[in-house]
C-alpha cells in the first residue's frame, strides 16, 4: 500500500517535470499503479486507517508525487450532493470557462510539508477527457471544488505546484473575474 514513505516532497525535480503519457491501452502494472493511487485517497480519508498508518488525508494525488513521471490521476471526495471518485490516464482539460475560482482557505499538497498561503485562482468550470481504470474514454464537465480538486492534479502533471498561481506581491488579493469557494 502506499504511505507518506513513498510521497515525494518538494525539492525533487519530478515534480517540476512534465509526466510523459500513458501509452493506451495501460500495462496491468500501470492499472494496479493507478488503484493504488486511489487506494491511498480512500486510506487516508478513514480515521482509523489515517491513523494507524500515518497517513495525510488526501483528496487527489497525480503519479509523479509517488516518483513515477507519468500521466495518471486519482480523485476521491464527496462534493456537495455527489461521489467524486476516479483513476484518469492522461487527462487533458479540452475546454474551461473564463470566469475564474479560488478556495478562500488556499489550497494544501501532500508534496508540499509546509502551509503556503494565498488564493490559487483556477477555471471555474472544466470539461476533461481521460481514460479510467476500466480502459473507458470519459468526459467529465466539473464545477466548484471537483473542477479545483482536478485542475490542482492535472498541474503536478505539468510540473506546476499551486503555489505558483499565488500572487506574490499579494498573496490574498481577490482575483478578478473569480467565484470564492468556501
Ligand atoms: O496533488 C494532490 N495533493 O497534493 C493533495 C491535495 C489536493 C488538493 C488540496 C486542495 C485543493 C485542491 C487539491
Ligand atoms: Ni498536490
Amino acid at each position: 500500500m502506499i504511505t507518506m514513505d513513498d510521497i515525494v516532497r518538494e525539492g525533487n525535480p519530478i515534480l517540476t517535470q512534465v509526466a510523459t503519457k500513458v501509452e493506451l491501452p495501460p500495462t496491468s502494472e500501470e492499472i494496479d499503479t493507478l488503484k493504488e493511487m486511489l487506494m491511498y485517497l480512500k486510506n487516508s480519508q478513514d480515521p482509523e486507517i489515517a491513523e494507524q498508518y500515518e497517513l495525510r488525508p488526501g483528496v487527489g494525488l497525480a503519479a509523479p508525487q509517488i516518483g513515477i513521471s507519468k500521466r495518471m490521476i486519482a480523485v476521491h471526495f464527496d462534493d456537495l450532493d455527489e461521489k467524486i471518485s476516479h483513476g484518469l490516464f492522461n487527462p487533458r482539460i479540452v475546454s474551461h470557462s473564463v470566469e475564474k475560482a479560488y478556495l478562500t482557505s488556499g489550497e494544501g499538497c501532500l508534496s508540499v510539508d509546509r502551509e503556503v498561503p494565498g488564493y490559487v485562482p483556477r477555471y471555474a468550470r472544466i470539461t476533461v477527457k481521460g481514460t479510467n481504470i476500466e480502459g473507458e474514454e470519459l468526459k467529465l464537465r466539473l464545477k466548484g471544488y471537483a473542477s479545483i480538486v482536478i485542475q490542482h492534479e492535472i498541474d503536478h502533471l505539468n510540473g506546476i505546484m499551486f503555489y505558483d498561481h499565488i500572487n506574490p506581491d499579494n498573496p490574498f488579493e481577490k482575483p478578478e473575474n473569480a467565484i470564492a469557494l468556501d
